[in-house]
Order: structure tokens, then C-alpha cells, then sequence
């Protein structure tokens, strides 16, 4: 059995480390993000991770871990900012108000699926000219969903979360664990 990570997320491959999880093979699955009209954040959430696993080649035996985090204002789906204005226009939505922030992972072996989603809510404070400039200066917004990543210099900007806080930085742990143990991983210490 060979475990891939079908992820390019440093993320990801770092969150799996907290739990003593190293990939054996790290292949990151290069798919169409775009949403479908209309498509609900969650649906859209979990659709991502199912075709990002699909999108991994693997043998029978394999287990293949893959994972889409999506940020969600109402019904709008905030993906990753191309470029720093819209990493503005992002963080002025969410300024001052909640937002949900989806993962979905989803675990292949074989021609069996294993998949679960963790929704968790944000608030962002509420956020001046001079603050938002300075965070865009940081460029840590790039690659990140909804233009910020909690883990780096935003943590500032974000007073309260309800919800799983490995799960907005891309990868809920505790769940996450449970789907790789139901797909037949074996953690260290553990029998079976
Ligand atoms: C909201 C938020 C997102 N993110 C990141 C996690 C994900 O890497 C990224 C969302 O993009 P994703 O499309 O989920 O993942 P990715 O393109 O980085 O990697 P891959 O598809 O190869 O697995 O946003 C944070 O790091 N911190 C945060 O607080």
C-alpha cells in the first residue's frame, strides 16, 4: 500500500505531519475549479475534492487523500484570488461579518470512496483602508481561499471561529484521521 497526498498544499502536507502522517507520494491533481451556475459552496466544496481524488492516478491498492477548501458569503463561493485587487474586494466582503469556510476530503481505495465535509464559521473583524492595505503588503493572501490564510499575519484580523480550526486551514484533522482509519491506514500504535 502506497499513501498519496493529492495535494499541492504545503498546507495539507504539513497539517498531515501534526498527526504523524507522511505521504509516501505527493501528487497534486490539476482540475477545472470553476463553479457550475448556481452551485451551492458546499456541493460545489464536496464536488472538488471528489474530482480532485478522481483525478489522481493510483494502483487498486493505494490510499489517495485529497481536499478542497472553499469560503463561502452567503451563497457566494470565494475562491482564490488571481490577483491582489481581488484579494481586496474579498476581505472588503467580509469585513466586519461572518463567513463559512468549507472543507470537503475525500479518500479513494480501489473503486471505493470515503468522503466528509466540516462546515466552520468565521468572523473578520471589521476592517480600516490602512489594515487591509497592510495585510495585502504581506502577500500571504496568494494561493489561499477567500484571500487570507488564519494561519499567518490574518490570525490578527479574526477575533472568533466556531468550527474546526485544522478544517479552515485546509484540512480537518480529526476527520480526516477518521477517513483514512475506515479506508485502512494504519496509525502509528495502532493494530489495525
Ligand atoms: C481560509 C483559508 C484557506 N487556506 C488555504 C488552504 C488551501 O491550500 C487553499 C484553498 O485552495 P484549495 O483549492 O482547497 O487547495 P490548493 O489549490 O491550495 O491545493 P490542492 O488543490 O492541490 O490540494 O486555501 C489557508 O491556508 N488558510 C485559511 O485560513
Amino acid at each position: 500500500m502506497t499513501f498519496i497526498l493529492g495535494s499541492g498544499s504545503p498546507r495539507r502536507k504539513e497539517l498531515l505531519a501534526q498527526i504523524g502522517v507522511v505521504a509516501d507520494d505527493i501528487r497534486a491533481p490539476d482540475i477545472d475549479e470553476t463553479p457550475q451556475k448556481a452551485e451551492l459552496p458546499r456541493l460545489y466544496c464536496a464536488r472538488m475534492a471528489r474530482e480532485k481524488v478522481a483525478a489522481v492516478q493510483a494502483e487498486a491498492d493505494d490510499i489517495v487523500l485529497c481536499a478542497d477548501t472553499t469560503v463561502a458569503v452567503g451563497r457566494r463561493i470565494l475562491g482564490k484570488p488571481e490577483n491582489a485587487d481581488e484579494a481586496a474586494s474579498f476581505l472588503r466582503l467580509m469585513s466586519g461579518r461572518r463567513h463559512k469556510v468549507i472543507t470537503a476530503v475525500a479518500v479513494k481505495r480501489g473503486d471505493k470512496l470515503w468522503e466528509r465535509d466540516v462546515v466552520s464559521t468565521v468572523r473578520m473583524k471589521r476592517l480600516s483602508d490602512a489594515e487591509l492595505a497592510a495585510y495585502l503588503a504581506t502577500g500571504d493572501w496568494q494561493g489561499k481561499a477567500g484571500g487570507y490564510g488564519i494561519q499567518g499575519p490574518a490570525g490578527a484580523l479574526i477575533p472568533w471561529i466556531s468550527g474546526s480550526f485544522t478544517g479552515i486551514v485546509g484540512l480537518p484533522l480529526a476527520e480526516t484521521a477518521n477517513l483514512l482509519r475506515a479506508a485502512g491506514y494504519i496509525f502509528d500504535g495502532e493494530t489495525s
